[in-house]
């Protein structure tokens, strides 16, 4: 391995949470229209990209045994992927230190991919532009071109194309972690069965309206109220116990509370920083979850971290 311009390059990318989510109908494709507003949280994992002739990953965090280490692994499809892209007959070891929760709708595995991405077209020197890397990241999964976005972001088709949404106030978040994941494939084939039963006929027309609007305004308490998640009831349905959590945050005084994504991860909207601490401690006390984390948002998509001694990436 000669080409690589760098010996290692390290990136840290955030979580999500989905402060509207409106689910259309089943596509012929298997999936599903949105109008999805993304927002980046101050929770991260970060991917580390060493020049390699193959691929490979491993992974370092408290999750890490639940994360798949073959080409399963979404960092390395996306390594993978951006090589045949680019024409470039480079590998690389990936290292993964895990933060954002597995399978919590959170968009981990995603986030990784978007990572996994930067790091390897700074590693290999390939001069993408972002544009270029958004539309590999598109072929890896409908949220990694926002984990590479970041911020505030309106996604519609699968959640793909990009529109960033006002800058609005600094959110103040709280996420009670499960125990277990849920898959988004199966929450999102619960909420079809669950609107073929009751006849329910979703509409994406101006979904986010309300959501928008409320960021503008930078009213907390505006967007706490307009937080709606289509696939909250599906994720309620699959794991019923998470309506304890929900009805608990509620209780403490979040402005806000939902499933976040297909869940099981449940985020709480909190008036400051002080106030999200005191929601955390108190989902922790009330025993409703596996662990209560505290975050902010909006926040950067996927960035390069400067290795010592260097001012910029
Ligand atoms: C629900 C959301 C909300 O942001 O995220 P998570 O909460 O899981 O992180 C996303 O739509 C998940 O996106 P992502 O996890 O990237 O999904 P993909 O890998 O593209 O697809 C996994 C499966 O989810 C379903 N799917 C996904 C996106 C979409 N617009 N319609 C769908 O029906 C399909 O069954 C697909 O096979
Ligand atoms: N790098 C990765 N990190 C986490 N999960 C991954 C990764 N690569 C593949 N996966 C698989 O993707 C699934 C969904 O993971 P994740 O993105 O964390 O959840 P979600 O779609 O709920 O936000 C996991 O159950 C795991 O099997």
């Amino acid at each position: 391995m000669t080409s690589a311009h760098r010996e290692s390059v390290t990136v840290r990318v955030p979580a999500k949470v989905n402060l509207r989510l409106a689910v259309g109908p089943p596509r012929a494709d298997g999936y599903h229209d949105l109008v999805n507003v993304f927002h980046a949280v101050s929770l991260y994992d970060e991917v580390s990209a060493m020049p390699s002739e193959s691929f490979s990953v491993r992974v370092e965090g408290e999750s890490a045994a639940e994360v798949p280490l073959d080409d399963e692994n979404l960092a390395v499809r996306a390594a993978r992927a951006l090589a045949a892209h680019a024409g470039v007959p480079y590998g690389a070891d990936l290292l993964i230190r895990k933060t954002i929760p597995v399978a919590g709708g959170m968009a981990g595995g995603s986030a990784d991919a978007a990572a996994a991405l930067v790091a390897c077209a700074a590693l290999w020197g390939l001069g993408l532009p972002r544009e270029e890397l958004m539309e590999v990241a598109a072929g890896i999964g409908s949220d990694v071109p926002f984990a590479l976005f970041g911020g505030t972001a309106v996604g519609t088709g699968r959640g793909e194309r990009l529109v960033a949404a006002p800058a609005g106030a600094r959110l103040h978040w709280v996420f009670a972690l499960a125990d277990g994941g849920l898959s988004a494939g199966r929450v999102y084939a619960e909420c079809d069965r669950l609107r073929a039963a009751s006849g329910e006929r979703p509409e994406l027309s101006g979904a986010a309206d309300d959501m928008l609007a409320a960021l503008a305004s930078g009213d907390a308490k505006a967007v706490g109220a307009a937080m709606i998640n289509d696939l909250e009831p599906a994720a309620l349905s699959l794991m019923p116990e998470l309506a304890r959590t929900l009805d608990a945050g509620r209780d403490l005084g979040a402005l806000g509370a939902v499933v976040s994504g297909s869940g099981p991860t449940c985020a709480f909207l909190a008036a400051d920083a002080a106030e999200a601490e005191a929601l955390a401690a108190g989902l922790r006390r009330a025993g409703v979850c596996r662990a209560a984390v505290t975050a902010h948002g909006p926040v950067p998509g996927a960035s390069i971290v400067p290795a010592s001694g260097e001012a910029t990436a």
